[in-house]
């Protein structure tokens, strides 16, 4: 049998008094759209956090391809396969769109950290620009990334995630904060990524999780109250009793 991409088991995490996670149970098929949807507080951040290695959960367990990573540190889950993009941008603003793919290419290498100019034989500079293709940014290649549009920095972070060659890519809102015009071209990306990676997807715009989605676990006080296919999440009674309840 196909080990689950990531295996949540009877995940909680508790801050204090607060219960933030509950006995979080499910499992990501290796290739699958996954997207986690659910109010202010619902617990989606803590869920990626663990999922990423920011903070272990208090109780439960999670597995990456049968690999118990539960207590790993992120560098350690990043080396096993998990990419990820972050809620505050780690771009480096002075810097290209190839400059910064390429730095998050070489990132991951060997020589990591080494900051040499890239020469035109490198292969780290082939790979940048495949991944400036791939996320739809080549005419943009030389450009400061100061002066990127909000979407496009969001495009060029998803990039940097890509340069690992993650088979688990995580990404946490990549919607927030987006122009009603930068959201198809992000939709677009989100959807011609390869089968052969795993995506799951945090986030709080229904417009973005469920076309992006082949199956949505949707969360309220830090437990999973509906997991269904897209179709069936924008009628299910407590997805509305939820969106509309809050004022979603
Ligand atoms: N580091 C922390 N310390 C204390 N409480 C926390 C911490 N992180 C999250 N919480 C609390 O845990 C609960 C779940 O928060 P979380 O950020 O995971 O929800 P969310 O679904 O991501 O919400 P949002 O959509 O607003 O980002 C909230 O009540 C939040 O205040």
């Amino acid at each position: 049998m196909t080990a689950p991409a990531i295996r949540l088991r009877g995940v909680s995490r508790r801050f204090g008094a607060l219960q933030a996670l509950r006995d979080v149970s499910f499992d990501v098929m290796p290739g699958e759209r996954r997207a986690v949807l659910g109010p202010n507080g619902a617990g989606k951040t803590t869920l990626f956090n663990t999922i990423c290695g920011d903070f272990p959960p208090t109780s439960g367990s999670i597995e990456l391809f049968d690999r118990d990573i539960t207590r790993l540190r992120p560098h350690e889950r990043t080396r096993l396969g998990i990419g990820r993009t972050y809620q505050t941008s780690l771009l480096f603003n002075g810097l290209s769109v190839l400059e910064n793919l390429f730095i998050a290419v070489r990132g991951v290498r060997p020589n990591r950290f080494s900051f040499l100019r890239p020469s035109a034989g490198d292969g780290g500079m082939a790979k940048a620009r495949d991944l400036a293709d791939r996320m739809r940014l080549s005419h943009l290649i030389d450009a400061e990334v100061v002066n990127l549009s909000h979407g496009q920095r969001r495009q060029l972070e998803v990039g940097m995630a890509m340069a690992g060659d993650p088979r688990v890519l995580m990404l946490d809102e990549p919607a927030a904060g987006l122009s009603p015009g930068d959201r198809p071209e992000l939709l677009r990306l989100l959807r011609e990524l390869p089968r052969t990676l795993t995506l799951v997807l945090i986030e709080h715009d229904m417009d973005i999780a469920l076309p992006a989605a082949d199956i949505v676990t949707v969360m309220k006080d830090g437990e999973v109250v509906v997991e269904a296919p897209p179709d069936r999440i924008e009628d299910d009674p407590v997805v509305q009793a939820i969106y509309l309840g809050d004022g979603h």
